[in-house]
């Protein structure tokens, strides 16, 4: 995506693209796509209610297709409050099933982490195919929010993202990292082109709780098929049972 498509033809595209999947089981769609992850000062005129345009795009082209859409997130409007950087899951009957804002704001003393609010609540999400543990982009960098999604009943972590082209050798060391240490299956799937003039780096990638990268985008924007089984998340966790090794209240350090 580029700068200048505006949000209105943009939606349309990426609802067209949605549709398009019929068959699919699950859809995922990245960070922040309507607007822009790094275009901040597009955020507050093109903010959108939980009902709002790209809710209802998405809605439709989740029940036109029959899948499960995580349709990526959006800046949401809260009238009572600050704008989110919110996530929005749909069920194949296109009900807005369950919402995630995210966590940990991205910029420091800048960008996300002074335009928005900060989400306060762990979400999961039961499917017909496991149940979805729902992260954004920036949130991957602190493993302690994915032990708790796995505390949570995770299987499948899904993390949208606008991640620049500069780290991308962390977005893809850090995706598999959080599969091999939940022995999950991660679905992250990421920006393409440039948000706010930063060129993000594609390379969505689907990895499976041993770590195995089983598909990897390019750097372009692009529509990448995944065929597995959910069922490998109990294999991997019965054949390699580290997680029963958790030290579930680590000993305070002892002073020598
Ligand atoms: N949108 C983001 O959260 C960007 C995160 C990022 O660039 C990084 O963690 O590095």
């Amino acid at each position: 995506m580029s700068d200048a498509e505006p949000a209105a033809e943009r939606r349309a595209r990426a609802a067209a693209l949605v549709r398009a999947q019929q068959g699919a089981d699950l859809v995922v769609l990245p960070e922040l796509w309507p607007l822009g992850g790094f275009a901040y000062d597009a955020w507050s005129d093109g903010a959108e209610p939980l009902d709002g345009p790209t809710a209802d795009v998405m809605s439709a082209a989740a029940k036109a297709a029959g899948v499960w859409l995580h349709a990526g997130s959006i800046v949401e409007r809260d009238p009572d409050g600050p704008v989110y950087n919110t996530s929005l899951v749909f069920s194949p009957s296109g009900e807005l099933v369950h919402t995630y804002r995210k966590i940990h704001r991205f910029g420091f003393d800048s960008g996300e982490a002074i335009a928005m609010g900060a989400g306060q609540e762990i979400v999961t999400a039961a499917t017909d195919f496991g149940t979805l543990g729902l992260a954004t982009c920036y949130d991957l960098r602190f493993p302690e929010l994915f032990r708790a999604l796995l505390d949570a009943g995770a299987q499948l972590l899904v993390i949208p993202a606008a991640w620049p082209e500069r780290r991308r050798e962390h977005w893809t060391l850090l995706a598999r990292a959080r599969a091999v240490e939940e022995q999950a299956y991660v679905l992250a799937c990421n920006t393409a082109g440039t948000h706010g003039g930063v060129e993000q780096a594609g390379h969505s990638l689907v990895v499976d709780p041993w770590g195995k990268v089983l598909a990897e985008a390019g750097m372009g924007e692009q529509v990448l098929t995944v065929e597995f089984d959910p069922a490998e998340v109990a294999r991997a966790r019965e054949e390699f049972p580290v997680l029963r090794d958790r030290l579930l209240g680590i000993p305070a350090p002892v002073q020598r």
